[in-house]
Formats: structure tokens, C-alpha cells, sequence
């Protein structure tokens, strides 16, 4: 069974203006991981706040384990293009922050929130607080918070897009060992189609007014990859392939 599906979605966001998706049909498997491309306006996050149950649709459902939702599913963990931490916590306490919301801390959670914070590079910056870090440091953040809950899905909307090529390139080597150690099943949105393809089991590519999926794309290595994997001469005809339906949609690219 699916862990994901999103049954024949339509959304209207009011009655004067045009449907935003046409029967949109959507399966995602449990552990997988998948990017979705599209220009801009395609409807990229609008797809995942429905998945992430922030949205309803105005026809169809969207189910998360078999369960039809209305409202935010515990199971699911949302990571925005900006990293939103709090200031007034240091590094450790922020990454913390989503277990005291529901519960007492214990000695346990703290050291999983010092193993969390280690994967992704940062056990020397517990005691930092937001104002003493880089932008590549808060999204590491920002990764270790949202992987403190183990969750089984993880919706992600551009994160990396405002960090530099290295940086970035850091954060997707981390985010591929995180979520193959945690099994987590992943929806990604970028506008770099490389990146769309590098880290993903698939690659959909969203397009049309109203829009639906133009084109699913399995990629054929297994994952985690070597970054080397991007001069690979198969991975560049893939990247070239998706850039080129991309262009073939027509309206504003990014
Ligand atoms: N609250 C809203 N009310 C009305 N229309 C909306 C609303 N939110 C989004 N839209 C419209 O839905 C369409 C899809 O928007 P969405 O933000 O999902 O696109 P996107 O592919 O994520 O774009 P981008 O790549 O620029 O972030 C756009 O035409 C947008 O204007």
C-alpha cells in the first residue's frame, strides 16, 4: 500500500478563478524519496500543503497511510525554504523544541538530539544561538529538528535554495544518509533540476493549466549516491532529459 495517494485532486481556491489542478492521481511508497519540479506557478506547493494536510482539496482526497485527512497528520514533518528557528534557543534547545511540545524532556532525548546534531556536522554549535550562526548552519538546524521526531514523512519545500553550491551540495549528502537511517519517505520541491535528480528515487515533473503530472521519472541509481555521481554521463542525459521537458511546457521559468 501506498504511504502517500492523492485520488483524482482537483483545487479551486475560489469560484472566480480557474482550477489550480486537473485530477491530479499520485502514488508515493513507503521510503521513497521524491522530487517535484515544475516552473514556477505549477502548483509545486500548493501539491505538497495539500499532502501535508494544510489544504484541502476542493475534490478528491488525499489519504497518508491509508487514512483519508483533513488536518496536519502526526506521521508528517514539513521543512520551509527559510529556516524558522527560535531566537531565543540555543542550538540544542531548538532542536529539542518539537519533543517539549509534547511531552517532558528526558536524558534520552537529549542525547538523540546530540546524535541528530552530530550527522549533520554541528556537534561543537549546541550552546550557539540563531544571530551566531551561517545560513548553511540554520538549515542544518533546521534538518536536525525535523529528523528529532523520526518522522515517516518528511515534505520539503526548496530548503537548500537559498545556500551556496557547496554548502548546498553538504546538506544533500547529510539529507541523503538521514533519511536512508531513518527510512524516511520523502517529498522534495527545488527548481534545480540536478538536485531534483541526484537525490531522488523519482522525479515528477508538474505542468500544465490547470496542472497535473507531466512526466515520472525513475532514477536508476541506488541511493545514497556519491556526489561524483553528477559528471556521470547517464546522470547528465537525465538531468538534460527532465530540463528539456521543462522547457518544452512553456510559461516562466525560474
Ligand atoms: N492562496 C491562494 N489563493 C489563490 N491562488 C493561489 C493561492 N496560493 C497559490 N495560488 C496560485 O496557485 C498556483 C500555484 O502556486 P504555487 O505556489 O503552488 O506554485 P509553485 O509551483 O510552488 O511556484 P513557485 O515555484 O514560484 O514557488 C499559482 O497560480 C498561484 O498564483
Amino acid at each position: 500500500m501506498p504511504i502517500i495517494t492523492c485520488q483524482d485532486i482537483v483545487l479551486q481556491f475560489n469560484t472566480e478563478q480557474a482550477p489550480i489542478f486537473d485530477h491530479i492521481q499520485l502514488e508515493i511508497q513507503e521510503g521513497e524519496f521524491v522530487s517535484i519540479i515544475g516552473k514556477s506557478g505549477s502548483g509545486k506547493t500548493t501539491l505538497l500543503q495539500m499532502i501535508g494536510g494544510l489544504l484541502t482539496p476542493t475534490k478528491g482526497e488525499v489519504s497518508v497511510l491509508g487514512q483519508v485527512i483533513s488536518e496536519p497528520p502526526d506521521e508528517i514533518t514539513y521543512v520551509f525554504q527559510k529556516p524558522v528557528l527560535l531566537e531565543w534557543r540555543n542550538v540544542l534547545e531548538n532542536v529539542l523544541m518539537p519533543i517539549e511540545l509534547k511531552r517532558k524532556l528526558t536524558q534520552q532525548d537529549c542525547d538523540k538530539a546530540l546524535e541528530v546534531l552530530a550527522s549533520v556536522g554541528l556537534e561543537d554549535h549546541q550552546k550557539k544561538y540563531p544571530h551566531e550562526l551561517s545560513g548553511g548552519m540554520m538549515s542544518r538546524v533546521t534538518l536536525a529538528r525535523a529528523f528529532m521526531m523520526e518522522p515517516k514523512i518528511l515534505l520539503m519545500d526548496e530548503p537548500f535554495s537559498a545556500l551556496d553550491a557547496m554548502t548546498k551540495e553538504q546538506l544533500q549528502l547529510e539529507l541523503m544518509k538521514l533519511t536512508r537511517k531513518y527510512r524516511t519517505t520523502t517529498v522534495f520541491i527545488t527548481h534545480d533540476i540536478t538536485e531534483a535528480a541526484y537525490l531522488a528515487d523519482r522525479v515528477i515533473l508538474l505542468g500544465g493549466q490547470p496542472a497535473n503530472v507531466m512526466q515520472e521519472l525513475h532514477v536508476p541509481f541506488i541511493r545514497p549516491r556519491p556526489k561524483e555521481i553528477k559528471f556521470d554521463s547517464s546522470f547528465i542525459e537525465i538531468v538534460k532529459g527532465l530540463h528539456n521537458s521543462i522547457e518544452g511546457l512553456g510559461g516562466h521559468s525560474k
